[in-house]
């Protein structure tokens, strides 16, 4: 199925929850809305499933215009943190519920609905707990009784609102890999929605990266990381540096001192800029280059290299290197920090 939201808005009282929302979503696809708290996301996908309306904008479903169509004629799989179990059901009628409230023509059989429901919860490795009430599971399973509940109907679309932010890191990156290919293997479209880029980045095919009720960038997990199209984007997502510089001509001047940056990231820029670099992306120079002045803080290893952390000269700035084990300068040493892969933004820090 593929989902078109055409300038979606969307205000509770005065307050602007989501700007002029225009996406397109493929069939096939594992789109990730990533933004910080409060960022609209929850509001966009509840739109998307019909449990909320746009004060304006149309939502299209496979080119058909479904924005009036209430949740119940959607078809759609979902998942909410706080989209509770019924509390009276087993967890096998949970799961069931979907297809028992199906009318008698397009109801299955109980035979078959008890084979699928046994299925599904051997899928979310709740196989054996079908007789359980909801209160006497954990708040993980019960996560993932919801996503067997969700998944139930056949959906071709499946929306999920931060689905394993119950669980622990080990279980949820398991959970993570299985629905993905899950995902796959069904042939739906999905859309979840997370505040941790690892899982955005890991699961999703394309990322939209939300700020303020609007959409800063919509790419690939990879262009996210590699292309950040604004200086929130580079900020939110990975980790990096920030150093305030001014540019004049093809001239960078980070406190006070020249800064060679590589001549791609200069690109018409001018004045006071914001000069953004990953750990990973920069190099230390000799005293006679033209490298950021700092004073080493702390030296400990990071995933197969050092991490070199310093205060900048002139500021009370945190900078962030990484270096090949053996090359790192020790404690207190003054070091001249090179960027070697950066992006400058127009403008000051907000
Ligand atoms: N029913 C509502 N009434 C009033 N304000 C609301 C309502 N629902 C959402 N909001 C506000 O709209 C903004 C966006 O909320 P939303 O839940 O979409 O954000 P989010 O990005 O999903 O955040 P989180 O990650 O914290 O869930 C927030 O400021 C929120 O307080």
């Amino acid at each position: 199925m593929s989902i078109r939201l055409d300038t979606i808005g969307k205000s509770f009282g005065g307050f602007t929850a989501l700007g002029d929302i225009n996406l397109e979503i493929e069939p096939g696809e594992f789109l990730a809305l990533l933004g910080p708290s409060g960022s609209g996301k929850t509001t966009l996908l509840r739109i998307v499933a019909g449990l909320e309306f746009p004060d304006h904008g149309r939502v299209f479903y496979d080119g058909e215009d479904i924005t009036d169509l209430k949740v119940a004629d959607r078809g759609v799989g979902f998942v909410f943190q706080h989209y509770a179990l019924f509390r009276h059901m087993t967890v096998a009628d949970n799961v069931a519920f979907g297809l028992t409230i199906r009318k008698r023509r397009d109801r299955p059989a109980k035979a078959e609905i008890r084979d699928r429901v046994q299925k599904l919860l051997d899928l979310v490795q709740l196989g054996q707990l079908g007789n359980r009430y909801p209160a006497q599971l954990s708040g993980g399973q019960r996560q993932r009784v919801a996503l067997a509940r969700a998944l139930a109907i056949e959906p071709r679309l499946l929306l999920l609102d931060e689905p394993f932010g119950a669980l622990d890191a080990r279980v949820r990156k398991d959970l993570r890999r299985w629905l993905r290919e899950l995902h796959d293997r069904m042939g739906l479209t999905s859309i979840f929605v997370t505040h941790d880029q690892d899982e955005a980045l890991e699961l999703a095919d394309r990322v939209v990266v939300m700020d303020h009720g609007v959409i800063e960038q919509v790419a690939t997990p990879q262009q996210i990381y590699d292309e950040p199209a604004s200086a929130f984007v580079f900020d939110f997502v990975g980790e990096s540096n920030q150093v305030p510089v001014t540019v004049d001509g093809d001239r960078v001047i980070a406190f006070d001192r020249l800064l060679d940056v590589p001549p791609a990231t200069l690109a018409g820029m001018g004045g006071a800029a914001r000069l953004f670099f990953r750990p990973h992306d920069a190099e230390i120079v000799g005293e006679g280059a033209n490298g950021l002045a700092a004073t080493v803080t702390l030296v400990r290893p990071n995933s197969g290299s050092m991490r070199v952390e310093g205060k900048l000269e002139g500021s009370d700035r945190l900078v962030e290197i990484d270096v090949a084990q053996g090359a790192a300068p020790g404690q207190g040493e003054r070091i001249f920090v090179r960027p070697t892969r950066a992006k400058l933004y127009a403008g000051t820090a907000g």
